[in-house]
C-alpha cells in the first residue's frame, strides 16, 4: 500500500469482478487538498453547473470538469453549453493519483504505470442532488474509472452492464473512499439515490454536500473537439 496515504481502515472489498471500493483511501489531509482544489478548479475559466439532459431535464448534481469538457453525452474541449471557454488542463498531480489507486485496487503497479487519465468530472451533491443509473460510456476507451469521494456519505449504487435495474449492489461510500471500475465492470449501471447530510467529518474541508470526483481516459486526440 502505499506510503503517501494512510493505512486503510479495511482492506479493499471486491463488488463485482473489476469492479472495487477502497474505504478510506484518502486520509483527512488529502481529502482536505482535494476539496482546495476543487474549489480552486471552479475559479477556473469554467465554473460548476448542472447540465441539462437532451430531454430539457436539468442535473441536481453540479459538475465541472477537467481536460476534457463532458455534456450530455459528448466531450468537447470548450464548454460550449457553459461559456465556451476551454477547461482546464488535466492536472499532472490526479493522474499520479489516478495511478496509485489502480495499483491499489487492483495490486497490479504494471498495469498501473500506464494509466494516463485525461478527463475528471467534478460532481458536487447538495443534500437533495442524486444521480440516476447510467453507463459512464461517452469514452472510447475502456480504460478503468477511478472515483474519489470527500463530504457527506452517500449510497452508491453499482449494477450490472445490462440493464438499470436488479441485480446490483448498495454500497455507503464515505469521505476519503475510493471506488475503482474497470475491466468487466467499466460498463456497469451505477447511480447515486441519496446523500446522507451531515455525515461528513468537517475535518474533511467540506461543510455540507458531497464531492466526487471520476478520472476517465477519453481515447480522443489531443486535437479533436
Ligand atoms: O458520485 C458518484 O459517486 C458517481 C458519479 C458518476 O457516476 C459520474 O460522474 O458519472
Ligand atoms: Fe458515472
Amino acid at each position: 500500500m502505499s506510503a503517501l496515504f494512510d493505512a486503510l481502515p479495511e482492506g479493499p472489498r471486491t463488488i463485482a469482478p473489476g469492479a472495487v471500493h477502497l474505504p478510506g483511501w484518502l486520509d483527512l489531509g488529502r481529502q482536505r487538498e482535494l476539496v482546495e482544489a476543487c474549489r480552486g478548479f471552479g475559479r477556473g475559466p469554467v465554473p460548476y453547473r448542472s447540465a441539462r439532459l437532451p430531454g430539457g431535464h436539468e442535473m441536481s448534481v453540479q459538475t465541472l470538469c477537467l481536460g476534457w469538457h463532458w455534456q450530455p453525452y459528448r466531450y468537447t474541449r470548450t464548454a460550449d453549453d457553459v461559456n465556451g471557454a476551454r477547461v482546464l488542463d488535466f492536472p499532472g498531480w490526479l493522474a499520479a493519483w489516478g495511478r496509485r489507486a489502480l495499483a491499489d485496487a487492483y495490486g497490479d503497479p504494471a498495469a498501473a504505470k500506464g494509466y494516463d487519465p485525461d478527463t475528471a468530472l467534478v460532481n458536487f451533491y447538495a443534500d437533495s442532488a442524486r444521480m440516476g443509473m447510467h453507463q459512464d460510456k461517452d469514452e472510447q476507451a475502456d480504460l478503468p474509472v477511478v472515483s474519489l469521494s470527500v463530504g457527506d456519505d452517500c449510497l452508491f449504487r453499482f449494477g450490472n452492464t445490462a440493464t438499470r435495474s436488479k441485480p446490483y449492489t448498495d454500497i455507503r461510500l464515505r469521505s476519503g473512499d475510493l471506488f475503482v471500475f474497470g475491466g468487466p465492470a467499466r460498463l456497469a449501471y451505477h447511480g447515486v439515490p441519496r446523500i446522507y447530510p451531515g455525515t461528513a467529518d468537517p475535518e474533511c474541508g467540506l461543510t455540507g454536500g458531497r464531492l466526487n470526483l471520476t478520472m476517465r481516459v477519453t481515447g480522443l486526440t489531443p486535437l479533436a473537439g
